[in-house]
C-alpha cells in the first residue's frame, strides 16, 4: 500500500484531524534543550493561503536529526521533531541517512524517470523542452491513465506513484525490449555517473545503462526514505511518550512496509498559473518531500493563539535539492492517533496566480510575487516518499494519553475504520488506481474557505 495523497486539515477554521472541533494543539510548551542541534531555516515570505496582502515570516525549523551510535535518535532530535510536528506540522530534517549526494541523485533518476515513461505513456511530449515532464499538449486538463506516467485532472503536473520497492524493478523489467525514448539525460547535475561512463557505447547501451542507473538510484532513495522513516518514527514515539516510552512503538505498526514514492514533475507556467499542486493535506503517517529547490511550496499554518488568519508559512522555496533537507510532514491518520496535537497541515505548490496568492503591493508582496514568477518559468522536479501504517490497523486508535490502545486495536473485532479501508476510501483506489483527487466533504467545505 501507499499513498496519493490528497486532503484534510483546515486550521483556520480551528479543525482538526477529521473534521472534529480541536481540543487543545498548542506547540509543545516545551523548548528544545540548548544541546539540541535545531535551528530555524531562512524561507522565503509566505503568501497567505485566502489570505488578504499581509505577510508574515514564518519559520518552520531545520532540525538536525542526529543518531548515537546505535543508530538511535538522540533525544534532543526527538524533542525537536516533535515540538516542530505540534507547532506546524512541518519540519525541514537534514540527516546524514538522506545525504544530499543522493538527493541529486534521486531528483535525477525521477526526471528521467517522468520523461522516459511519460513518453511511453502519452506519447506526445515537447521533444523540443528537454527539460520538461511529458506534458499532454492536447487536453491538458484530463487525465489520461493506464501507464506509469499521469497527468492529473486538475493540477499542471505529471506524477508516478512506484508502490513499492520492487515496483521499480519491474518497470525497468517491462521495458527491456524499449529503448526508442531514452534519451540518456545527464540531467546537467553531473549527478549521474554511471550513464557518463557509457557515452562511447552504443545507444541501446547507454539506455540500458540509464535504465539501471535510474532504478538503482530511486531504490536507494526509498530505502534510504525508509530508514528516515524509522528515525522519525522513533522520534516522535519518543517525543509523544508513546506506548510506555517504547521508543518502536510506530515502528512496529509500520512493518508491513506499506510506503510509495511520488515522482512529481510540474509543467512550466506563466503568470496566469494558479496552484501546480492544489492544496490538501496528506493523509496516512508520514510524508518526506524532496524537491528540486524550485519554489512555491506552502503550508497554512495557524496560531491556536492568535485570531490572525494569514499565519501562512511557505515552507522552503528551496526545499532540499540544493541544501541537502528534506521536508518532513505528516498526515491524518498520525495526527489523528495523537487527538490532533500533531498537525496534518495543509499545504499546496503555489504559482503566481494562486488563490489568496501574493495579491499586494509592498514589497514583500512583489518579491514574493516575482519568485512565483521565476518559479514556473521552470519545470519544477520533486519526490514524495509515503508511509502508512499498516493495514489492519485502525485508524480510530488513540495512541497518546493514558488510554493509548498499542497497534490500534489489533485483532479486535470492533477496531473501526482500518488504514487500507480509509485510504482506499481517501484516494479513490489502491496501487496503481488511485488518482490522488479524492477529497471528503468536509474537506472540500474546509477548502471552500480559503476560496
Ligand atoms: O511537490 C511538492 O513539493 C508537494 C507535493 C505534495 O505535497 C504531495 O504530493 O502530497
Ligand atoms: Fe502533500
Amino acid at each position: 500500500m501507499g499513498s496519493s495523497r490528497t486532503q484534510d486539515e483546515r486550521t483556520r477554521t480551528r479543525t482538526r484531524g477529521g473534521g472534529e472541533e480541536a481540543s487543545s494543539s498548542a506547540p509543545d510548551a516545551k523548548s528544545p534543550p540548548s544541546s539540541t542541534s535545531t535551528s530555524t531555516s531562512t524561507l522565503s515570505t509566505s503568501s497567505a493561503l485566502g489570505g488578504p496582502s499581509s505577510r508574515r515570516r514564518s519559520l518552520f525549523p531545520l532540525v538536525e536529526l542526529e543518531l548515537d551510535d546505535d543508530g538511535i535518535p538522540t533525544t534532543a532530535s526527538s524533542i525537536a521533531v516533535t515540538s516542530a510536528l505540534r507547532a506546524s506540522g512541518f519540519l525541514l530534517a537534514r540527516t546524514a541517512l538522506l545525504p544530499v549526494s543522493l538527493q541529486r541523485r534521486a531528483l535525477s533518476a525521477a526526471r528521467r524517470y517522468l520523461r522516459r515513461h511519460g513518453d511511453d505513456v502519452m506519447g506526445d511530449a515537447d521533444d523540443d523542452a528537454v527539460d520538461d515532464p511529458p506534458s499532454m499538449s492536447s487536453s491538458p486538463g484530463l487525465s489520461r491513465r493506464g501507464g506509469r506516467v499521469l497527468t492529473h485532472p486538475t493540477d499542471p503536473k505529471a506524477y508516478a506513484m512506484l508502490e513499492g520497492i520492487e515496483s521499480i524493478r519491474d518497470d525497468d523489467d517491462d521495458e527491456d525490449d524499449d529503448d526508442d525514448d531514452d534519451d540518456g539525460d545527464t540531467d546537467g547535475g553531473g549527478a549521474d555517473e554511471h550513464t557518463t561512463t557509457t557515452t562511447t557505447t552504443t545507444t541501446t547501451t547507454m539506455a540500458t545503462a540509464t535504465r539501471t542507473t535510474t532504478t538503482a538510484d530511486l531504490e536507494d532513495w526509498y530505502r534510504a526514505a525508509r530508514e528516515a522513516r524509522i528515525a522519525l518514527l522513533r522520534c516522535i514515539a519518543a517525543g509523544m511518550g508513546m506506548g510506555n516510552d517504547d521508543r518502536d512503538f510506530l515502528v512496529r505498526l509500520h512493518d508491513e512496509d506499506n510506503d510509495s514514492l511520488r515522482l512529481l514533475g510540474y509543467f512550466r507556467g506563466d503568470a496566469r498559473t494558479g496552484n501546480r499542486c492544489r492544496e490538501h493535506s496528506d493523509y496516512g503517517t508520514l510524508t518526506l518531500l524532496l524537491n528540486d529547490g524550485v519554489g512555491g511550496l506552502e503550508a497554512y499554518v495557524d496560531d491556536d493563539d492568535d485570531d490572525n488568519d494569514d499565519d501562512d508559512g511557505d515552507v522552503d522555496g528551496d526545499g532540499g535539492g540544493g541544501r541537502g533537507y528534506v521536508v518532513v510532514n505528516i498526515g491524518s491518520i498520525l495526527s489523528d492517533w495523537t487527538g490532533g496535537e500533531l498537525r496534518a497541515t495543509l499545504h499546496r505548490v503555489a504559482g503566481p496566480a494562486s488563490v489568496g496568492g501574493s495579491v499586494g503591493d509592498d514589497v514583500a508582496d512583489r518579491t514574493y510575487r516575482e519568485s512565483l514568477l521565476r518559479a514556473v518559468s521552470v519545470p519544477r522536479y520533486s519526490i514524495a516518499y509515503f508511509a502508512d501504517p499498516n493495514g489492519d490497523v485502525s485508524i480510530d486508535a488513540k495512541l497518546v494519553g493514558s488510554s493509548a490502545v498499542a497497534g490500534g486495536g489489533e485483532g479486535g473485532n470492533n477496531i473501526g475504520l482500518r488504514v487500507k479501508d480509509y485510504i482506499r476510501w481517501r484516494s479513490g483506489g489502491m496501487w496503481s488506481d488511485r488518482c490522488g483527487v479524492a477529497f471528503t466533504s468536509a474537506e472540500e467545505s474546509r477548502l471552500a474557505n480559503i476560496r
